[in-house]
């Protein structure tokens, strides 16, 4: 097996069969089902696709991908951080993400990964108040937002306003059966898409995340 950085993003590799892989910061941790293993004096683990949307929309060609060292991240829902670990990998110990999620029970899940993460905070936050985060959160190049609502492009568009820097990206995954399962999801990511745009949004890129994630999409955007 051979390894090579993405020509989107050097600190994400795919190797010979396509499949992705982060660098792990932390040597000897594993964060869920991945593999971790030893090349070239390095330890790297697949980012495996069926576990992770933003993962799922490299492999279908989002394209660009502005993730860099140094980054700050505002990552709504990180859940037991299986995605947060590989953005953690990427913006190494110089960046910082600062994980909301409302779910005390997934938040306990976190713990033991960001006890060796220094570059992850973990906050026990609704995302729909976002001025409950304020006095730690400062402005942040990306926001990644993967919180399957109803009411989830109101939060996603509420965060942006607080958090994001000028010309910052957005990442904002899309479960349409969580806002409306009678809907056809066509016609939900093109309501998303308007919503972004009528909130003077640039969309960078919108991709579907079939066949690794049923009736998702994940919306690229930019801060104008
Ligand atoms: C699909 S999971 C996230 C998976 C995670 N992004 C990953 O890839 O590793 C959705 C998460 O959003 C959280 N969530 C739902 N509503 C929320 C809200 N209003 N504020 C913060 N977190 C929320 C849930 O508790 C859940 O952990």
């Amino acid at each position: 097996m051979k390894l090579k950085p993405l020509k989107e993003n050097k600190n994400i590799f795919i190797d010979d069969k396509g499949r992705l892989y982060t660098k792990n910061l932390v040597k000897g941790q594993k964060v869920y089902t991945e593999k971790v293993f030893k090349y070239n004096n390095e330890e790297y683990r697949e980012w495996v696709l069926k576990k992770s949307k933003l993962s799922a929309s490299i492999k279908k060609n989002i394209g660009l991908v502005p993730i860099n060292e140094g980054d700050r991240v505002l990552y709504l829902g990180i859940a037991a951080g299986t995605t947060a670990s590989h953005i953690s990998d990427i913006i190494g110990n110089d960046g910082m993400i600062f994980g909301i999620d409302i779910a005390p029970r997934i938040l306990r899940e976190l713990v033991p990964i960001i006890y060796k993460r220094d570059n992850i905070i973990g906050l026990l936050n609704d995302s729909d108040k976002p001025d409950s985060y304020l006095h730690i959160v400062p402005k942040v190049d990306i926001v990644y937002q993967d919180v399957a609502q109803p009411h989830q492009i109101k939060i996603f568009l509420e965060n942006i306003d607080y958090y994001l820097k000028n010309r910052g990206y957005g990442f904002l995954a899309v479960k349409a059966r969580s806002i409306n399962v009678a809907k056809d999801p066509k016609e939900i990511f093109k309501d998303v898409r308007k919503s972004l745009e009528d909130h003077s949004l640039n969309i960078l890129k919108e991709v579907r995340l079939e066949p690794y994630h049923k009736d998702h999409a994940m919306f690229l955007i930019e801060n104008k």
